[in-house]
């Protein structure tokens, strides 16, 4: 069964048709990039699947329930989580309590909410930083860390809801190339877990994405104009029409392709 199933979902604002008639599935362990010029629906889509805008129409199914217009907590307990481009994470707390106000939001029966999150479950904290290498550092302020780890524990805070589905959101924006690679080889290693989520990406870094999704969306205007494996979009006539011919286009780069 798909992780999940998108069907005909479609969302206009004041008649300005944002995403049109989108369907595409996530299977289970697969990270797909979802990715299109500046204004192509992506994130209207992202919003849409994680409850924070609800559809006009179409139905969003999570292992073939529909959670179509549910609320975004709702949602999240359903099982998907999500990162954020700007990241959100709180500079004052030390790493490890990130990650244990993340759990305690999760996990919200039983613990008395006057208690520091330092007393929560650190264990278990301990044990997502060290899923994203950030053991060391559990004890630093989060401010104090270099934006490629900032990016690691708002991984580490996204995982701490186990979620089936991880929906990301330019995880990759502001970083040095070399760090992109690192942080997605680690995102790919975590969606390979036995019990990892599938992961579903935006990104307009197109190194990052042929390296590292198994499969690509590509969004126009609202509208998917093509679906497949990397060889695929790289070669095919409409992607390179919006991304390097007069469509809507951002001026945004095929990466290898272009050369
Ligand atoms: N809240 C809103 N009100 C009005 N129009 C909106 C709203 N949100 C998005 N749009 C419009 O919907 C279309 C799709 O926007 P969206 O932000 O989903 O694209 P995107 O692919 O995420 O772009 P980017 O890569 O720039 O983030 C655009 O024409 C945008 O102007």
């Amino acid at each position: 069964m798909s992780v999940l199933s998108v069907d005909h979902l479609a969302k206009a604002f004041q008649g300005v048709v944002a995403v049109d008639d989108l369907s595409f599935t996530v299977e289970p362990g697969e990270m797909v990039a979802l990715i299109g010029p500046n204004g192509a629906g992506k994130s209207t889509s992202f919003n849409m699947l994680n409850g924070q805008l609800t559809p006009d129409r179409g139905s969003i199914r999570l292992f073939g329930k529909d959670i179509t217009g549910w609320p975004t907590r709702r949602i999240a307990r359903e099982g998907v989580g999500r990162t954020f481009q700007i990241t959100q994470t709180f500079g004052s707390m030390t790493v490890r309590e990130n990650v244990q106000t993340a759990l305690i939001a999760h996990r919200r029966r039983g613990f008395d909410l006057f208690t520091r999150a330092v007393a929560f479950d650190p264990a278990a904290a301990d044990a997502l930083l060290a899923t994203v290498g950030l053991d060391e550092a559990a004890d630093r302020p989060a401010a104090q860390l270099a934006y490629g780890d900032l990016k690691r524990l708002e991984l580490a805070v996204a995982l701490s809801g186990k979620p089936r589905l991880l929906l990301m959101d330019e995880p990759t924006a502001g970083m040095a190339p070399g760090e992109r690679q690192a942080l997605m080889a680690l995102v790919r290693e975590i969606a390979s877990a036995a019990d990892g989520p599938s992961v579903l990406f935006t990104e307009h870094d197109m190194d990052v994405v042929f390296a590292h999704a198994d499969r690509i969306l590509v969004m126009n205007r609202g509208a998917l104009i093509a679906e497949g494996g990397a060889e695929a979009i790289r070669k095919d006539p409409k992607v390179r029409e919006v991304y390097l011919g007069g469509g809507a286009g951002s001026g945004a780069s095929m990466g290898q392709a272009d050369a």
